[in-house]
C-alpha cells in the first residue's frame, strides 16, 4: 500500500483560495497512491482563531468540492485534512473529510478533543462525540485530529472498532515537536497499528509549525519522516503487518478491562 502525506505550508502570505488550489494540485500529483493525507485546518491554519468565523464553511463547501474532485481526478482515497465546519444548526466544528477514489464522501470526523484549554479552539468550536473508522480495500483507517493524539483511550476505541491504520491529521506546533514524535510512536506500539501522522509546515498566527510528518509501523519503527518545510512524504507499507504483529506479540489480548479504583485511599 502506498501513502502520500502532504505536509503543506500554511503561511499568512498565501490566501486560503490559493492554498486550496495548491492542495488540490498536490493531491492530483499523487495519482497511483492508495491513500493521500492532508493536515488539520490547512485552509485557515489551526492557530488562526481570528479567521475561524470568516473562513468557516458548510460541510459541502468549497474545500469539500475541491477535494472531492481532486480525489476522483487522482483516483485515490483522500483524507482531506480538516475544515472549520459551520453546522447550520449548531456551533463550528473542526471536521475531517475522507473521500473515496470516486470522489464520494466516505466519512466525516468532528475532532473530539479541542485544544486551547479555556481559549482558542476549545471555546470557539463544538466537540465531536463519535469515533470514526473508514474501511479501505487494504486496511481500516481510524481517524484523529491533532490534540486527540494525547488521549490514548480514543485510539483504543478506534482499535476496538477495527482500526489498523491510525491517521493523525494535525497542525502541531514546533514548540512541542518532541511530544508529537513520542506520542505518535507510542500510539503505534501500544495499538500495534500503523500511524500515519500529517502535520503542517510554515508559520501562521505567530506559531511556527513542527512539520515532521511521520509514518510508523505496528512495531514502532519509523518508516518515513519529513523535515520542517513543505514536503510530500511517500511511503510503501504492508497492511498485513498489523495482523502479523498482533499474532506474534499478542499484548492486546492481555488487556485487563474494567479495572476498579483502589478500595482504600
Ligand atoms: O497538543 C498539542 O501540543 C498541540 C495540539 C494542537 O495544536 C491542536 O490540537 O490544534
Amino acid at each position: 500500500m502506498r501513502a502520500s502525506v502532504i505536509q503543506i505550508s500554511v503561511d499568512e502570505g498565501e490566501s486560503v483560495e490559493s492554498r486550496r488550489r495548491r492542495a488540490a494540485g498536490l493531491v492530483r500529483e499523487q495519482a497511483g497512491a492508495d491513500l493521500v493525507v492532508l493536515p488539520e485546518l490547512w485552509t485557515t491554519g489551526a492557530f488562526a482563531y481570528d479567521d475561524f468565523g470568516r473562513e468557516a464553511e458548510p460541510l459541502e463547501g468549497p474545500t469539500y468540492e475541491a477535494m472531492a474532485k481532486a480525489a476522483s481526478d487522482a483516483g485515490v482515497w483522500l483524507h482531506a485534512g480538516s475544515i472549520v465546519e459551520r453546522d447550520p444548526d449548531g456551533p463550528l466544528y473542526n471536521t475531517s473529510l475522507v473521500f473515496s477514489p470516486s470522489g464520494d464522501l466516505a466519512a466525516a470526523y468532528r475532532k473530539i478533543h479541542r485544544f486551547g484549554f479555556d481559549k482558542g479552539e476549545a471555546v470557539l468550536m463544538g466537540a465531536g462525540a463519535e469515533l470514526v473508522t473508514v474501511r479501505l480495500p487494504q486496511t481500516t483507517l481510524g481517524l484523529s485530529t491533532c490534540y486527540d493524539l494525547r488521549f490514548p483511550e480514543l485510539f483504543r476505541g478506534l482499535v476496538d472498532a477495527g482500526a489498523e491504520t491510525l491517521v493523525v491529521s494535525a497542525g502541531w506546533p514546533e514548540r512541542r515537536r518532541a511530544h508529537w514524535t513520542l506520542l505518535a510512536r507510542a500510539r503505534a506500539v501500544e495499538n500495534q497499528s500503523f500511524v500515519v501522522a500529517c502535520g503542517t509546515a510554515g508559520t501562521h498566527a505567530g506559531v511556527p509549525q513542527a512539520g515532521h510528518s511521520i509514518v510508523i509501523d505496528p512495531w514502532g519503527e519509523v518508516l518515513a519522516e519529513a523535515g520542517a518545510g513543505e514536503e510530500v512524504l511517500t511511503v510503501e507499507f504492508d497492511p498485513d503487518k498489523v495482523a502479523a504483529t498482533r499474532e506474534q506479540f499478542p499484548a492486546l489480548k492481555d488487556r485487563m478491562l474494567g479495572l476498579q479504583p483502589p478500595l482504600r485511599p
